[in-house]
């Protein structure tokens, strides 16, 4: 079987469709343009590459973009009272902490200083709480791109046996119970995992969220399941920068029966996602109903 490649970067384009519509008639309508603010503390270049490309997607959309560039040795006060400035910010609906954080700084400190309504990465300990007990929240924007793709290909999700490989805050975590929501049967795998290879063999959804260059191989992969690969990794291969992700693509699309290619998978599905939070925060803030099919 040759799998069916989801097209992360097609689905996002529709996403971000949906979001600039949304956009327009809160302008249209209410005078209110959505706006985005994203933090970024020291000079990581994978770090900047993203928040360039967050800030141009969301001007895309019509909506107005706040970068804060801090350097490297700011004081974990002064990003606290930059926060504090922007959660009393009636212009800016979404603020983002870019991770990882400078080691001298407490990321959980920080996350959980921001307006729950305002955290559009949905990490803040209300949030993952909301999410954890089935209310409404804000969704953190992998797990929700993910889970969007899952759904556009099967429907409905009930009963399947999801594996989830990585138990991070940020990813791993949340999606697990995002296909727990969704009815999935739901295993997470992670580093002390015995025989992840068998584990991974009972599955009918993979998602890969490790941070290993193409750690899964194909013959981890149960015929006709469906592959997440969330992972993005930066390899030199025959003397190139290339980006692979964590599952090994070329054997892993033999048996899969879906697979999400990397670059063009769940990457431009994150950031669609985080224009949607933003959207939907906005609404939210106003009293305003909010979009359909944008939350999960
Ligand atoms: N496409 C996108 O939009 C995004 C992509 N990413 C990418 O996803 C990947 C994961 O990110 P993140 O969750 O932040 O990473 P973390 O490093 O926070 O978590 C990695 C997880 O993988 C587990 N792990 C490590 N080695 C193994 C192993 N040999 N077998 C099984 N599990 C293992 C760890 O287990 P343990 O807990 O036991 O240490 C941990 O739970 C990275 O490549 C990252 O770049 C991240 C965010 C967004
Ligand atoms: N507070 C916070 N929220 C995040 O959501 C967050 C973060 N910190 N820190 C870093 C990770 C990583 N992340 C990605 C987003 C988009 C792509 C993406 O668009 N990737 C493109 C390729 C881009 C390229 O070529 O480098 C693709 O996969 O096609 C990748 C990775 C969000 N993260």
């Amino acid at each position: 079987m040759t799998a069916k490649i989801i097209d992360g970067k097609a689905f996002a384009a529709t996403i971000r469709e949906k979001v600039a519509g949304h956009v327009a008639r809160l302008k249209e309508e209410h005078g209110i343009t959505p706006g985005l603010a994203v933090v970024l503390v020291g000079e990581d270049p994978a770090s900047q590459v993203y928040v360039r490309s967050k800030g141009k997607q969301t001007v895309e959309v019509g909506m107005n973009s706040f970068e804060h560039k801090l350097d490297a040795d700011t004081s974990e006060a002064d990003l606290l009272a930059l926060i504090d400035t922007l959660n009393k910010d009636d212009s800016v609906h979404g603020i983002l902490v870019q991770l990882p954080l400078p080691k001298h700084l407490d990321e959980d400190l920080v996350i959980n200083s921001i307006s729950p309504e305002k955290d559009v990465d949905g990490f803040h300990i209300s949030n993952v709480g909301l999410l954890g007990t089935g209310q409404k929240s804000m969704v953190p924007c992998t797990p929700l791109g993910s889970l969007m793709m899952l759904r556009d290909h099967h429907g409905s999700l009930s009963g399947m046996n999801a594996v989830v490989i990585g138990r991070s805050n940020i990813v791993g975590k949340p999606m697990a119970q995002l296909l727990l929501g969704d009815s999935c049967t739901v295993t997470i795998a992670h580093s002390r995992t015995k025989d992840l290879a068998e584990v991974v063999r009972r599955a009918d959804i993979v998602v890969a969220a490790v941070g290993r260059p193409e750690m899964v191989p194909g013959d981890w992969i149960k015929e006709g399941a469906t592959v997440i690969d969330v992972g993005i990794n930066r390899i030199e291969r025959d003397g190139k920068n290339v980006l692979v992700g964590d599952v090994d693509f070329a054997s892993a699309k033999e048996v899969a029966g879906a697979i999400t290619p990397v670059p063009g998978g769940v990457g431009p599905m994150t950031i669609a996602c985080l224009l949607a939070n933003t959207v939907t925060a906005c609404c939210r803030s106003n009293d305003l109903s909010e979009p359909e099919g944008l939350t999960a």
